[in-house]
Order: structure tokens, then C-alpha cells, then sequence
């Protein structure tokens, strides 16, 4: 079996990376078939025998960070052609083949996740620690009203998430803080400013506060909670595969 693996960086989030991905196919002379596909975190695409190829499978995996999606791609092939000639085609034949190709189509790709992300509204939270807890917020109002979250919302365009969620601290509790490190991502399942359900995530920072005392001039109320505490809140649903890195990052600091 031979192999090679291949990193992106896309700027776009989580979900937009997966579509755009899945929607663009594969570099390959003909249809690969799929095994798995867990949207939006990996998806694993095979062929079986015949076309000259005894295997070739093609892996990626999408993980959220800070600076966009990082998309590990792996694809390993055989030919099944015997002997040291065999070797041979596979090792620098088909290895510069399967170079190109994906070269050319990691070039596109980036390129065309990049421009649909415009197209799609992002959400990021502040997870704002003092001491050894972290401030959450209940909605205030809309359908989910009584829900705790974390502060934030919309990104504006233009804006990046950590300017976003500046404003948007100021805005609804009247603070200012200071975004520390990205903790992860979430897909939402439902419509965001009116896109297509399920495009836009959730995004959630760790922050300090810098100045300022909260006051929840849009939520029903702000609480400091510790660890120990966040599993017993009435999250909204998106917001619970979040609680363990916030959990995580209170018993570190
Ligand atoms: N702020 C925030 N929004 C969340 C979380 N989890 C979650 O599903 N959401 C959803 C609820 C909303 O559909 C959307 C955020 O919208 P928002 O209404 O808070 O945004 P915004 O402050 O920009 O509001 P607006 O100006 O449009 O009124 O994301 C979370 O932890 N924090």
C-alpha cells in the first residue's frame, strides 16, 4: 500500500468546508464509492478492484481551529502489479499522479470553500472566565427563550469572529473582553439570518474579561458558574459537545 496525506486550510467553517468538499468530488479518473460519512467532522471514499488500481481509498478528516478549517486528506493506493516493476509504477508513477491531481483540486477547493463561507452567517460565543468560572447567559426572548448560552451572536460581514465577539459583549452585557483561544466549533442545525438550514456552527472563544462589570442588557440573566455546575443548565442543544472543552480549560487555569 502506498500512501501520501495532504493538510488545507480553509477559511470557512466546519460545515461549509464538509459541503463544499463533498460537493466538489474527487480528483480521480472514476467514481470512488462511499464507506463512511459523518458530516461534518470526516468521510472516507473507496474503489474497489478493476481500472488498473487493486485499491485506492481517499480520507478526510475536518477539524475545527482558530484560523479556519484544517482539512487532513490521506489516500492510499496499489496497484497490485507484481514485482519490483510494480513497485515502481506505484512509487513514482501513480505517486506523481496522485500529486497533481491533488494539487489541482486542493488549489480549487480552498478557493471555492472560501467564497460560499460569505455566503454564510457565523455565530460565535465568548466563554468569559474569572477565577474558576465562566459567565453563561439565558435568552432572553424568540423561540429559544430560557435557554442558557454563551454571550455572542452574528458575525457581521467583514468582521472576524474575535472582533465579533467584542462587539457583541459590549453590546449585551456592557464589558470588554479579551479573546484568549479558540475552543471549538458547533454545527446548528437550523436556519441562521435566513440560510440554508444546517450551513451555519457556532464558534466559541475563551475570553477575559478586560474592563467592566456584566449587566444583561439583552439575556433573562447572566451567573457565574463553576465546572461542576454547567451540565445541570438548560443548555440550548448545539451548545452541550462545547461544555467539556469549557470544563477542561476552568480546571487549568
Ligand atoms: N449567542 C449565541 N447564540 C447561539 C448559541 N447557541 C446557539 O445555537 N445560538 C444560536 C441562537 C441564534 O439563532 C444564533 C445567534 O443569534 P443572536 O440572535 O444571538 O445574534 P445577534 O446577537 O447578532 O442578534 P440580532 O442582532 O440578529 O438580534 O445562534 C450560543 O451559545 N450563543
Amino acid at each position: 500500500m502506498y500512501r501520501l496525506r495532504f493538510t488545507t486550510v480553509v477559511a470557512a467553517p466546519l460545515t461549509v468546508a464538509f459541503d463544499v468538499a463533498r460537493a466538489l468530488g474527487r480528483p480521480w479518473p472514476f467514481p470512488l464509492e462511499e464507506v463512511e460519512s459523518v458530516r461534518p467532522v470526516r468521510d472516507l471514499y473507496a474503489a474497489g478492484p478493476g481500472r488498473g488500481w487493486r485499491s485506492l481509498t481517499h480520507e478526510r478528516r475536518f477539524t475545527a481551529t482558530g484560523a479556519g478549517t484544517v482539512v487532513d486528506e490521506q489516500v492510499d493506493w496499489d496497484t497490485g502489479l507484481p514485482g519490483a516493476l510494480g513497485g515502481l509504477v506505484d512509487q513514482t508513477v501513480l505517486r506523481r499522479r496522485v500529486l497533481r491531481a491533488m494539487r489541482r483540486h486542493l488549489d480549487g477547493y480552498a478557493a471555492a470553500a472560501a467564497l460560499r463561507a460569505l455566503d454564510v452567517v457565523q455565530v460565535v460565543g465568548a466563554a468569559v472566565v474569572r477565577g474558576d468560572r465562566v459567565l453563561v447567559a439565558q435568552r432572553g426572548s424568540g423561540p429559544l427563550a430560557g435557554l442558557w448560552e454563551f454571550p455572542g451572536g452574528k458575525v457581521e460581514p467583514g468582521e472576524d469572529d474575535v472582533a465579533a465577539l467584542v462587539r457583541e459583549c459590549a453590546e449585551e452585557m456592557g464589558v470588554l473582553v479579551a479573546p484568549q483561544a479558540f475552543l471549538g466549533e458547533v454545527p446548528l442545525d437550523g436556519r441562521v439570518a435566513g440560510g440554508a438550514p444546517g450551513a451555519s456552527t457556532l464558534r466559541v472563544w475563551w475570553a477575559r474579561l478586560a474592563s467592566g462589570e456584566p449587566v444583561a442588557h439583552e439575556h433573562r440573566e447572566l451567573r457565574w458558574v463553576g465546572a461542576g455546575d454547567l451540565d445541570g443548565l438548560d443548555w440550548i442543544a448545539a451548545d452541550r459537545p462545547l461544555l467539556p472543552a469549557v470544563r477542561d480549560l476552568l480546571g487549568r487555569l
